[in-house]
C-alpha cells in the first residue's frame, strides 16, 4: 500500500464535507478518483497530501504522514493542485526546478541531479523549448504543462494530481496518459482526480465518490465499477466498450 486513509473527517467553513472515509491506494499503479461535482474528490486530496487539517490518520508508505519531518513527506509525496497560483514572473526552468527544493540544502545551489532530473521533467511534458519564458506568457494549458513539470521534478514515489489534464488539448491529455503509465511501469503510485470519465476509466483503480464518502474503490475495468459509476451520476451516464477501452457516454 502506498497511501492508507483512516476515519477521515474534514471541515471546510463550518460544513463536514469528508464523513470518515478508509481508504488503501495500491503502491505502483495509476488510481483515479471520480464522483458528482461537490463530492469532496479535492478535499481527499489535500488531506492525503496533508494540506488541510483533519481527523484520522494518512499513512504514507507505512508512516503515518503527520509524523513525517516536512521535507521528507515533500520527497516521497509530490502535489499537483487545481488552479494552482505560482510566481507568474519566474521562467519555466525556475518553475520546474521549485520541484527540487525538498532535495536541496537551505540556499544551496541546484547540483547536477537538481538540473537533470529538472531538464527531464521539462522534456517528458515538452516544456523544455519554453524554459527561459516567463509562466505568465504561457497559455492555460502550457502553463499546466509546466506545473505537471514541477510535480514530475520532484521524483517523488507518490503523485498527488488534482485535474492534471485541465486545460490540456487531446494530443497532450493522451502524451499525460503515456506518462502516467510510464511513472507507473517504473514503480510510482499516481492518485488523479479527474472529471473526465472515460480518461479516468483508463486508470488501474478507480475511487468513486458521492456527498462526503466512498461509494467504490475497484477495478477500473470490473463491471461492478461500472455499476457504481452509472449509479453515482444517477444513471445519466452509460460505461460501454470503445476498441480496446471504456468510456463513458451522456445518457439522455
Ligand atoms: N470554504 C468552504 N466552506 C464550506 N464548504 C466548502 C468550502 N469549499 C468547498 N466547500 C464544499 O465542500 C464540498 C466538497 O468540495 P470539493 O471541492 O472537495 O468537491 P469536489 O468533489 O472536488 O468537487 P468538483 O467536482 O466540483 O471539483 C462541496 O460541497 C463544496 O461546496
Amino acid at each position: 500500500m502506498a497511501l492508507g486513509a483512516h476515519a477521515i473527517r474534514a471541515r471546510l467553513g463550518n460544513t463536514e464535507v469528508l464523513h470518515g472515509i478508509d481508504l488503501s491506494i495500491p503502491q505502483g499503479r495509476w488510481t483515479s478518483i471520480v464522483g458528482p461535482n461537490g463530492a469532496g474528490k479535492s478535499t481527499l486530496l489535500k488531506v492525503l497530501a496533508e494540506l488541510l487539517p483533519h481527523a484520522g490518520q494518512v499513512v504514507l508508505l507505512g508512516q503515518p504522514l503527520a509524523g513525517l519531518p516536512g521535507r521528507v513527506r515533500a520527497q516521497q509525496l509530490s502535489w499537483l493542485g487545481q488552479n494552482e497560483a505560482s510566481a507568474d514572473d519566474l521562467t519555466v526552468y525556475d518553475v520546474a526546478m521549485l520541484g527540487r527544493l525538498p532535495h536541496q540544502a537551505w540556499l544551496a545551489p541546484p547540483s547536477a541531479l537538481d538540473r537533470v532530473a529538472v531538464e527531464q521533467a521539462l522534456r517528458a511534458t515538452q516544456a523544455w523549448d519554453w524554459r527561459g519564458r516567463p509562466l505568465s506568457h504561457l497559455s492555460g494549458g502550457e502553463r499546466q504543462r509546466v506545473l505537471l513539470a514541477r510535480a514530475l521534478a520532484v521524483q517523488a514515489q507518490v503523485l498527488l494530481m488534482d485535474e492534471p489534464l485541465a486545460n490540456l488539448d487531446p494530443p497532450h491529455q493522451a502524451d499525460w496518459l503515456t506518462l502516467t503509465r510510464q511513472l507507473v511501469a517504473g514503480g510510482k503510485t499516481v492518485v488523479s482526480v479527474l472529471h473526465e470519465i472515460s480518461l479516468a476509466l483508463q486508470a488501474d483503480e478507480m475511487v468513486i465518490m458521492a456527498r462526503g464518502v466512498i461509494t467504490h474503490q475497484g477495478g477500473c475495468r470490473e463491471a461492478a465499477t461500472h455499476r457504481a459509476l452509472e449509479q453515482v451520476f444517477d444513471h445519466r451516464i452509460i460505461i460501454a466498450p470503445l476498441l480496446d477501452q471504456w468510456v463513458a457516454l451522456p445518457k439522455s
